[in-house]
């Protein structure tokens, strides 16, 4: 068997399609243009391609982008500052601040100060047990992306099992309640899990988000399982280029999932589609009150 490849790009550029489009609407209908704020910090260079892809792609949709670029050096204090002054903007509905933030600068300080109704990435507490509790919520957005690539081959998730293997606050917990609320008996495997390939070969769902190059073997896929993998990393390619790979061995897995993201053009474009959607659904909420239409990932 070969798997589908899931088209992660050609998702993505639908969703954009259709956030562009509402964002037309509102702009004739409402005279509102949506607007994200990012905020980087320092010169990881990985960052810097990640952002200027955030803002092109807002742009290009008609969402308005300020960029704040700080120094290496910037204080908490300073981010803090920074972001009440964004909280306070009429023209800002969406807020972004670009991880991972430098040492010493203490992130979980600089997301709380974020209004929980502009945290365009959904890293907020607010937001964080809002998903936990099943209320409406603004969700991460690599998880949410994640959870739209899964309905295109499972549209009803319902009794599968599910494993979610990382831990983190960004893709792991979110992604790990996303499958609950979709009827998933979901496990969350880590890095002091037990026998994680029997728990692999068990699961009809696997999504891979620990940051590990091919960690995850084909050959502990269960036949026909969905397989995401979240993973981007660059690894040389002896020959002295680098290339990315995901965290799932995708020669060997391809052969035995059902269905497969590829890395790159599978999560990742995803997650800078569900930023766009975040932003616009945030600026109806902020303009017209929490009933607000909201365009769905
Ligand atoms: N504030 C946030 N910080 C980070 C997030 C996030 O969602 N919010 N996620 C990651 C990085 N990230 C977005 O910020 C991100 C990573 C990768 C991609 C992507 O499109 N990847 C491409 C390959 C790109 C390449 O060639 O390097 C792909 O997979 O096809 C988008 C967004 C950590 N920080
Ligand atoms: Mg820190």
């Amino acid at each position: 068997m070969t798997a589908t490849i899931i088209d992660g790009r050609a998702t993505a550029q639908r969703l954009h399609a259709r956030i562009t489009a509402r964002v037309a609407e509102l702009a004739v209908s409402h005279s509102l243009v949506p607007g994200l704020a990012v905020i980087l910090v320092g010169e990881d260079p990985a960052s810097q391609v990640y952002v200027g892809n955030k803002t092109r792609q807002a742009q290009a949709a008609g969402i308005r982008h300020f960029d704040h670029r700080l120094p290496i050096g910037a204080t908490t204090q300073e981010l803090i500052d920074l972001v009440k002054a964004l909280n306070a903007r009429e023209d800002v509905h969406g807020i972004l601040v670009q991880l991972p933030l430098p040492p010493g600068v203490d992130d979980s300080a600089v997301l709380a100060a974020i209004d929980p109704s502009k945290d365009a990435d959904g890293f907020h507490a607010i937001n964080v047990g809002r998903l936990s509790l099943g209320e409406p919520a603004t969700v991460p957005c690599t998880p949410l992306g994640c959870l739209s690539l899964i309905r295109q081959v499972i549209p009803v998730m319902s009794g599968k099992r599910a494993l979610v293997i990382g831990r983190s606050n960004i893709v792991g917990k979110p992604m790990a309640q996303l499958l609950l609320q979709n009827d998933c008996t979901v496990t969350i495997a880590h890095s002091r899990t037990r026998d994680l390939p029997q728990l692999c070969a068990e699961s009809d769902i696997l999504v891979a988000a620990i940051g590990r190059p091919r960690a995850i073997a084909g050959a502990w896929i269960r036949p026909g399982a969905v397989v995401i993998d979240v993973g981007i990393n660059r690894i040389d390619d002896g020959s002295g280029k680098s290339r990315l790979v995901g965290d799932v061995d995708y020669d060997s897995a391809v052969l035995r999932a059902g269905a497969i993201t590829p890395v790159p053009g599978g999560v990742g474009p995803m997650t800078i589609a569900c930023l766009l959607l975040n932003t616009l659904n945030a600026a109806q909420r902020i303009r017209f009150g929490p009933t607000a239409e909201q365009l769905a990932p």
